[in-house]
């Protein structure tokens, strides 16, 4: 007699398909935006899985928007070339010799190998900076004064470190309607007609917010928010984070992330969630499943 039963692991598969279904359904025609960090971006496997990811949410029609970070290798390259640099609050201090270099290495050639990853896995991407089509108008951030508790042992003048004060998302929307991946680079021109330097952290919150986008996920290097005992925080609202900060539970760049994603939920996204960038499909698993990862924050009601 012919035996019927499947076999176990395609119906495991299956029903990892079905699992997914009210997911589908739920963010069909969304758009979600994603971060990709400098330290996510790992070996060439691991670029891979975040291509067939972005890939794989535009196939079941939700509208991925990637911004990209790259602070490590901005940093390798500022060494190779016996450029000093140093980071306040998380923010790196830029001269205008660092800043052309940030954004030769970051709407250079990030931008573009990230643009390649993707077309290798099946998908089109267009990488542009935040200065293509008025993207994003970006202004001086104000100096930050001395703290010894922070590190600061005087006031410091970031440079052109830039924050975004305007998105004209046109560009954005019309790559979209074309069926494209939009890839970001944290690059911003400011009305005084000088190139800024914006932490890619604080211009994916922006696009974030502007674009109204239903998920803004935040890749990184660590699991999520971790306690003071190394412990996950699961979920954060912008009450918790005030505190975080306040009582040093988070430092470096954490603080740009955090802060971010509190502006992007009050700027109507529906939650942001910060990602462990080193574990293959983190985002699908956390999209599509029942098992949520990383850390997540909205504005009251914790994680269903
Ligand atoms: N409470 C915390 N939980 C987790 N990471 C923290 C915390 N406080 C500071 N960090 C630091 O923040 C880093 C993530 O920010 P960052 O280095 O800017 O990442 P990325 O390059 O992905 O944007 C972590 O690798 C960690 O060193
Ligand atoms: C002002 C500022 O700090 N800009 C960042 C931009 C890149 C970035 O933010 O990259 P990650 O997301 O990989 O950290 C920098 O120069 O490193």
């Amino acid at each position: 007699m012919t035996d019927h039963s499947p076999d176990p692991h395609l119906l495991a598969k299956a029903e990892t398909l079905t699992e997914a279904l009210p997911y589908l359904q739920r963010y069909a025609g969304e758009t979600f935006v994603v971060k990709y960090g400098g330290h996510a971006m790992g070996d060439p496997e691991r670029q891979r899985d975040f291509a067939e990811d972005m890939v794989l949410l535009k196939a079941v029609g939700i509208n991925p928007v990637v911004v990209h970070g790259g602070g490590p290798q901005i940093g390798s390259m500022l060494k190779r070339l016996g450029v000093e640099s140093r980071f306040v609050d998380g923010l790196r201090v830029t001269d205008a010799e660092t800043a052309q270099i940030a954004e030769m290495v970051l709407a250079g050639s990030i931008n573009k190998e990230i643009v390649g990853w993707i077309g290798q896995a099946g998908g089109r991407a267009v990488g542009i900076s935040g200065k293509d089509a008025g993207l994003v108008t970006a202004e001086k951030v104000g100096g930050r004064d001395a703290d010894p508790n922070r590190g600061i042992e005087r006031r410091v003048d970031l440079g052109f470190v830039g924050e975004p004060v305007a998105v004209d998302r046109r560009i954005v929307d019309s790559l979209i309607g074309d069926g494209i991946i939009p890839v970001i680079a944290p690059i911003g021109l400011g009305r005084d007609g000088h190139t800024y330097n914006i932490n890619a952290d604080t211009m994916a919150g922006a696009i974030a917010g502007a674009l109204g986008a239903a998920r803004f996920f935040l890749l990184t290097d660590v699991a999520g928010v971790l306690d003071k005992a190394g412990e996950l925080m699961t979920d954060l609202t912008p009450a918790d984070i005030g505190r975080l900060r306040e009582d040093g539970t988070i430092s470096g760049g954490m603080i740009p992330k955090l802060e971010t994603c509190v502006a992007a939920v009050e700027a109507g996204v529906d939650a942001a969630v910060i990602l462990d960038g080193r574990v293959p499909h983190a985002m699908l698993l956390e999209i599509f499943t029942r098992r949520g990862a990383g850390t997540l924050v909205r504005r009251s009601s914790p994680k269903a």
